[in-house]
């Protein structure tokens, strides 16, 4: 029986997930393949730790090593940074190997460069990995919605920023240990800031956006925030209007151009993202034929995010489908949607009195509900720095307050 040899790059929890997946799973492998799936090295950063591999797998620090071996059919990236991830694998088409990646910072910035040079070598790339953990998120969208013209994708992306969420609410616990506890699990990057700060969903959302519309926003006028801002005092604010908070990244399209967000929003019990706890990630796909769909599973660790790639290698090993080919819709086509800007419900906290919006509730102390545009909110954050707000999606149930009553401030 032939043999695809296989080098995985990194051995942290994803890394040691597909070795391991490999090895538990060997005989779908060559049930599916027909073929058997050997890994044949391992690369590492440092020697020194103690890896649980077997004697036949080449352990190196040296990607020059592995590139050498007479026989590699697939590398699957599994490390952090841009550098020198995007040289390896650049290296590793060149040679003619399929690659696969969970590197969704490196995939976001050179995506593109990567796809365009697998054409030319005819080989494929797999990035399931690299948005929302083990939800087949990009098989869905790449493989099985081709023809449905997708308007909008919202998305709860960052399993570490759902996970502390709902630890703060959930268990009272703070934040800093609430990301002491996703750290331990695995979910967190080695270096957290771009989890809690909106980057990691901000990556995916950008990959997401590429796969669905063709193309990107310009990334400077993404709104990008993380979670950093939501106390303790401000869920449990959210928790007497039953709302709760959730880290949504939302793409859309609107008369030809591309519009993202990625922030913190608060979310009634109709929202589909009410539900989504703990590490979990969900993503809603509205497009005109199918309506809307959605996706949930757990967004990191170990072994869903194993599951993601090693499901993509299967994809890279069998011969490639056609895929979606994102095509360019003008605003006749799906009917100008252009929106007078209305009114929302908005959480508050931080806002001086006389501000000219008005008040429903002051749900505690120095934090209120109030209806704004967001126009008029953006002006109010430039004069008085220190606010933060935060938007409700979809209806708000006001019979949850104890007053109906509504103030001008
Ligand atoms: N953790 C998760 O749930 C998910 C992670 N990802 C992505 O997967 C990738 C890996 O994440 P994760 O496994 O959590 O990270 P870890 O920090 O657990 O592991 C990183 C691994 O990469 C190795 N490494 C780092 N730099 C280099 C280098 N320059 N050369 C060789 N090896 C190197 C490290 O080596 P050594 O062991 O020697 O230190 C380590 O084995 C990241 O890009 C992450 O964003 C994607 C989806 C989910
Ligand atoms: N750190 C990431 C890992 C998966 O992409 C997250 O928490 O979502």
């Amino acid at each position: 029986m032939s043999i695809i040899k296989v080098a995985i790059l990194g051995f942290g929890t994803v890394g040691e997930g597909v070795y391991r997946t490999i090895q538990s799973h060997a005989a779908e492998f060559t049930a599916v393949l027909g073929k058997k799936v050997e890994v044949a090295a391992i690369l590492i950063k440092n020697k020194h730790k103690n890896r649980d591999v077997g004697e036949e797998v080449l352990l190196t620090t040296d990607f020059d090593e592995i590139l050498g071996l007479p026989q590699l059919d697939v590398v699957i990236e599994a490390i952090v940074d841009k550098e020198p991830t995007f040289t390896f694998l650049k290296k590793a088409i060149a040679r003619g190997c399929h690659i696969i990646t969970a590197n969704k910072e490196m995939f976001a910035h050179h995506g593109k460069e990567l796809l365009d040079l697998s054409k030319k070598n005819n080989v494929s790339v797999g990035y399931e990995a690299t948005v929302a953990g083990g939800i087949p998120v990009i098989q869905t969208l790449r493989q099985l919605l081709k023809i449905n013209r997708v308007s909008l994708i919202q998305g709860i992306l960052n399993g570490t920023s759902n996970f502390i969420l709902s630890e703060m609410r959930e268990k009272k616990q703070s934040f800093a240990e609430s990301l002491c506890q996703a750290q331990e699990n695995g979910y967190a990057e080695a270096d957290p800031t771009n989890d809690i700060e909106g980057f990691d969903a901000f990556y995916k959302a950008m990959i997401l956006s590429r796969i669905v519309f063709g193309e990107e926003p310009e990334w400077r006028d993404v709104e990008r925030q993380g979670i950093t801002s939501i106390t303790s005092e401000l869920i449990a604010a959210a928790e007497k209007l039953e709302l709760r908070f959730k880290h949504v990244a939302s793409i859309s399209r609107e008369d030809g151009y591309i519009i993202a967000s990625v922030k913190p929003v608060l979310v009634g019990n109709e929202n589909p993202f009410y539900h989504v706890e703990g590490v979990e990630n969900a993503v809603n796909v509205h497009s005109d034929i199918v309506g809307r769909i959605t996706l949930q599973g757990p967004g990191a660790g170990m072994f869903p995010t194993a599951s993601a790639m090693i499901e993509d290698l299967v994809y890279v090993c069998q011969s490639r489908p056609a895929e979606r080919n994102a095509v360019k819709i003008t605003a006749e086509c799906i009917g100008s949607s252009k929106t007078v800007e209305q009114k929302e419900y908005w959480l508050v906290q931080g806002l001086a009195e006389s501000s000219g919006v008005t008040l429903v509730e002051e749900v505690s102390e120095g934090i209120l509900l109030i209806e704004a545009a967001k126009k008029d909110l953006d002006v109010l954050a430039a004069q008085q720095p220190g606010i933060c707000y935060f938007s409700i999606l979809g209806e708000i149930d006001l019979s949850v307050l104890n007053k109906a009553a509504v103030t001008v401030i």
